[in-house]
């Protein structure tokens, strides 16, 4: 059985759900957008998602209320991880579900599911509608996340090559995509926290002097973090995380780093922004540094615990972004915390 013979659902139809929704569909699959805004799902049952200055198409959207899980096909997973709860409750066992999303969330871990997707290149959808921006080109790769059946590789290779087909972006399949997701942690749980705390285009984190400081300390960071619990990492983009720590370590060269990683960072969109700057605060903070935290244990993680304890303040405080936080975080650090890379 080929799983793409069924209709593909899509929940949540974000900047990465509509992406990928848009795909499928331009490739002729039957696909089936499920989201929860009332203003989104009206606007793209009348016109359908557009992917702007490329093009609108038709796709069925359903509101999650009325949404039954299918018994047979594909399942992704395009919400923010904090959706999870109320998603999970409604998957039968045996979906095949794949979720993309940045983060580990321990519930979604325990489900065993045989596939992800991880995205790296980023796509905005302004809430309540039915329209997305990819502000930044780059791979979506799609593997398994533990040992498989020859059925479930065959159906994981099926969906990479559906996805690809449109070339809305380019897909990679790997055998393993855990070292994508631990590498695109490493990134996320840097850039995401700092910009969307400090009000900052993704950008800034490479001019702004403190934000700068801030952004290196923390990749190095949740490098170690991660190579400390025996993490495998993959590259995504030019470098392997080990050339990141490497040149992370030595001054001249981050320099260097920070103004040919700038154009590539500026104007791009940062999923965790929109979250904070609302009249709510709910982040996907705790699949990110929090995670970071847990697995790090006993193991020094000062800037992680800094972030976590300030999102718990703007949440519980009601806080607006400000660069003002970027100094708070510095503030209340460790003294020594943030060395100068040379001392690393
Ligand atoms: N955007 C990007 O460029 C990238 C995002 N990611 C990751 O992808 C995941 C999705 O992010 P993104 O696409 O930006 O998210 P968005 O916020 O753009 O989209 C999520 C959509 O899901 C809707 N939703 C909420 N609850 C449900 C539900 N129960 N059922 C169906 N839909 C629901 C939301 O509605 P409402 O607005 O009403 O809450 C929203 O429309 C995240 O884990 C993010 O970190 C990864 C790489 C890049
Ligand atoms: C752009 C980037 C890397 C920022 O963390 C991202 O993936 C996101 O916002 O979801």
């Amino acid at each position: 059985m080929n799983l793409l013979n069924k209709p593909i659902h899509i929940l949540g139809a974000g900047g990465i759900g509509a992406a990928v929704g848009w795909a499928l569909a331009r490739a002729g699959y039957t696909v089936v957008l499920i989201d929860s805004h009332p203003n989104k799902i009206s606007e793209g049952k009348k016109n359908g998602v557009t992917v702007v200055g490329i093009g609108t198409q038709a796709v069925p959207f359903m509101a999650f209320d009325e949404w039954i899980a299918p018994n047979e096909g594909f399942i992704l997973l395009c919400t923010k991880t904090y959706n999870n709860p109320e998603i999970l409750t409604r998957l039968p066992e045996d979906a095949f579900l794949v979720p993309i999303q940045n983060g580990f969330d321990a519930a979604l871990e325990r489900r065993h599911h045989a596939c992800e997707g991880i995205a790296s290149f980023v796509s905005e959808c302004l809430r309540g509608r039915a329209e997305t921006r990819i502000t930044r080109p780059g791979t979506l790769h799609i593997g398994a996340r533990r040992s498989v059946t020859a059925w479930e590789w065959d159906e994981i290779a099926s969906l990479a090559k559906a996805l690809a087909k449109t070339k809305l972006f380019p897909v990679e399949l790997v055998k393993d995509i855990q070292p994508y997701k631990a590498t695109k942690l490493m990134y996320n749980a840097a850039i995401s926290p700092l910009a969307a705390v400090a009000g900052l285009d993704n950008g800034a984190l490479l001019t702004d002097l403190l934000a700068k400081k801030l952004f290196f300390g923390m990749l190095y960071e949740n490098y170690a973090i991660l190579k400390h619990a025996h993490i495998k990492l993959a590259r995504i983009g030019p470098f392997h995380p080990d050339t990141v720590s490497y040149i992370l370590r030595m001054t001249a060269l981050s320099k260097l780093m920070a103004i040919f990683f700038r154009p590539s960072l500026r104007g791009t969109y940062c999923s965790m922004a929109p979250d904070i700057s609302v009249d709510y605060c709910r982040t996907e903070i705790e699949a990110y540094n929090g995670y970071l935290i847990q697995l790090a244990g006993n193991f020094p993680c000062p800037l992680n615990r800094a972030v976590l304890a300030l999102f718990e303040r703007i949440a519980s405080e009601n806080l607006k972004p400000h660069r003002k936080y970027l100094q708070y975080l510095v503030d209340s650090l460790p003294e020594g915390v943030l060395l100068d890379s040379s001392r690393r």
